[in-house]
């Protein structure tokens, strides 16, 4: 379990400053939310922890600082991400899904002592499926189940490799409400367990409603910091948000 810290960060697209000079921190351990109206640079910030995009600033990991690194050894290092697509593989279980985000070592270790045993057999994949509540539906393929299952079977591949800090962006796109609740409650899980969550996120019930502390994005820069009864009252925040819906 590490800390993200971020300093002076900014990225530029040609003359669009899409970041700029972002310095927050992500604290060991807890579910933090980074919300933002559209276009506010949320995206935008999770490319550049990952390496993504060409960043100007500082991003640690703990004490390690890793803006120097490709992205893969930022992964390496601890921290992972998921996209805002899915990408889940329509051809492959649910179980196989989660066994292609097993770091490479890992899978090849399974491979080779247990007889050529599949990493998707094995009991690390179905360990964490269980924990999601996704065991019931391992050999089933991703277009069979649920908005709300694709969205679990997403989050078990980032975390088939042990992340130390975890990087979740929009989540609960195209999730009802009752599946946007049970990822909030999985979620709480995860970092119960050890593992810290930057979650970037349009479904305000789903921040407000468990993150232990809030980061606001608006046109590149933070904007707000705070719990989520904070940033919910806080009067720059709802002027940013006036006309896409309060943040409440
Ligand atoms: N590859 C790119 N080239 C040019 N401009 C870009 C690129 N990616 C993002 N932008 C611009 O940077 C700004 C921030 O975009 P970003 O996608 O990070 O916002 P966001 O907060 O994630 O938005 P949303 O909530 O709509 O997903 C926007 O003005 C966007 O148009």
């Amino acid at each position: 379990m590490l800390s993200l810290a971020l300093r002076d960060l900014s990225v530029a697209f040609g003359g669009v400053h899409a970041l700029d000079g972002v310095t927050l921190e992500v604290a060991q351990g807890s579910l933090t939310g980074l919300i933002g109206p559209n276009g506010a640079g949320k995206t935008t910030l999770l490319d550049a922890c990952t390496g993504y995009v060409t960043a100007h600033g500082e991003v640690r990991l703990g004490d390690r600082r890793i803006d120097g690194l490709a992205p893969y050894r930022r992964a390496r290092a601890g921290l992972v991400r998921t996209f805002q697509s899915l990408d889940l593989f329509d051809d492959l279980t649910v179980a196989e899904n989660v066994a292609t985000g097993m770091p490479g070592e890992a899978r090849r270790r399974w491979w080779h002592q247990l007889r050529r045993m599949p990493a998707a057999d094995t009991p690390v994949v179905h360990d964490l499926l269980a924990s999601l509540g996704l065991d019931s539906v391992a050999g089933a393929l991703p277009g069979s189940v649920s908005q709300g299952q694709r969205a679990l079977v997403a989050l078990a591949r980032a975390l088939i490799a042990r992340p130390d800090v975890l990087l979740l962006d929009e989540p609960a796109a195209g999730l009802d409400s009752h599946e946007s609740e049970e990822l909030g409650r999985r979620l709480r899980d995860v970092c119960d367990r050890g593992t810290t969550v930057l979650l970037v996120e349009h479904d305000m019930s789903l921040v407000l409603g468990n993150c232990d502390h809030v980061h606001v994005l608006d046109a590149g820069k933070l904007l707000a910091s705070g719990t989520p009864a904070e940033v919910r009252k806080d009067p720059a925040v709802l002027a940013a948000y006036l006309g896409e819906g309060s943040p409440s």
